[in-house]
């Protein structure tokens, strides 16, 4: 492709972002987590939109240099870790690739499956992926994990401690969840220290455009579009992207694939992040979310964009 036709195909993505912040900003639908307390003092109008493409480019509309708490995108970012160590069938073995259909904290799904976890995007599943690092201490743990964010990233990420401490003070349900994974042989590290890194990693600091980075890494095959690092081996890409096609926005996952064609991950701090496969990555924030924890314009603005730019996966 020229350069010209090139900065043409950009233009238009810019303005279909514009259009769809415009469209969307006054959608007034959904609510931003109270579950976690500091999550419900995060002003809601904030709204933002990136893509990140594979050669490097990164458009942004809106709120997209704000931060905000990963959650559990963060899973994304854990479970390429794990598989880089451990490789995609033992992880497969081990944690699992379907969905369970329930919400993405229940218990009652892991004790209709034997206290086994399903996939590693439910909680469940995501604590027992940070419990198989191998690692010598709670720190080696961390530090494995958050440098791979950096990676993903291009940059020195951190965790925001009122988050964090938010999270730590009204994590019981998590913790007994690590306690059921102890007690059926699913647990592979102390419970509580599994459970801190895990609450630790749902933390972490990003803006809208470092999502689409991170994201661009995954569209990109596994290597960094800015920084041109590979962070993730290719073999890896396609066990990442099933996993959030199956089950990366919980039981709203059909909805958004039937609308989108593509592979999702929310967080219940209003991040989206959608994958288009050798092209780009589209990060969305905006705090309300669904009953399920989605963002609700976040789902908007990925359908929208899918639509008008032909991004689908299931339409080539
Ligand atoms: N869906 C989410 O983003 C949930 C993450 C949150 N830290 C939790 O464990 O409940």
């Amino acid at each position: 492709m020229s350069v010209n036709q090139n900065q043409e195909q950009r233009k238009q993505v810019l303005d279909f972002m514009t259009s769809a912040h415009q469209q969307f900003a006054s959608v007034k639908e959904g609510a931003n987590a109270s579950y976690i307390p500091y999550l419900a003092s995060v002003p809601s109008n904030l709204f933002g939109i990136a893509v990140a493409f594979t050669d490097g480019e990164v458009l942004e509309v809106g709120d997209t240099q704000y931060e905000f708490a990963i959650e559990s995108i963060s899973k994304v970012f854990t479970l390429a870790k794990v598989l880089e160590e451990i490789g995609k069938d033992e992880f497969k073995a081990k944690i699992g690739s379907n969905a369970t259909g329930e919400p993405f904290n229940s218990v009652i799904a892991l004790e209709l499956h034997n206290e086994h976890p399903y996939n590693p995007f439910d909680n469940a599943g995501a604590i027992a992926t940070v419990s198989l690092l191998n690692a010598q201490s709670s720190d080696d743990r961390w530090n494995q994990i958050i440098s791979t964010y950096n990676l993903f990233a291009g940059r020195n990420l951190t965790v925001n401690d009122e988050v964090y401490k938010s999270e730590s003070d009204t994590n019981a349900h998590n913790r007994g969840i690590s306690w059921l994974l102890k007690n059926s042989g699913n647990m592979y590290t102390d419970p509580d220290q599994a459970c801190d890194v895990y609450t630790r990693q749902c933390s972490v600091a990003i803006t809208c455009r470092d999502l689409a980075i991170m994201g661009g890494t995954i569209a990109n095959h596994g290597v960094n579009p800015v920084t041109k690092k590979q962070v993730v081996s290719r073999q890896n890409i396609q066990p990442i992207l099933a996993e959030m096609m199956m089950n990366g926005l919980y039981e709203n996952t059909g909805n958004w694939l039937y609308t989108t064609g593509l592979p999702g991950k929310s967080g219940v701090g209003g991040g989206i992040l959608a994958i288009v496969p050798g092209t780009c990555a589209l990060a969305v924030f905006s705090p309300p979310l669904d009953v399920h924890g989605n963002s609700v314009k976040g789902q908007k603005v990925g359908a929208f964009l899918s639509e008008k730019l032909g991004w689908s996966l299931l339409n080539k």
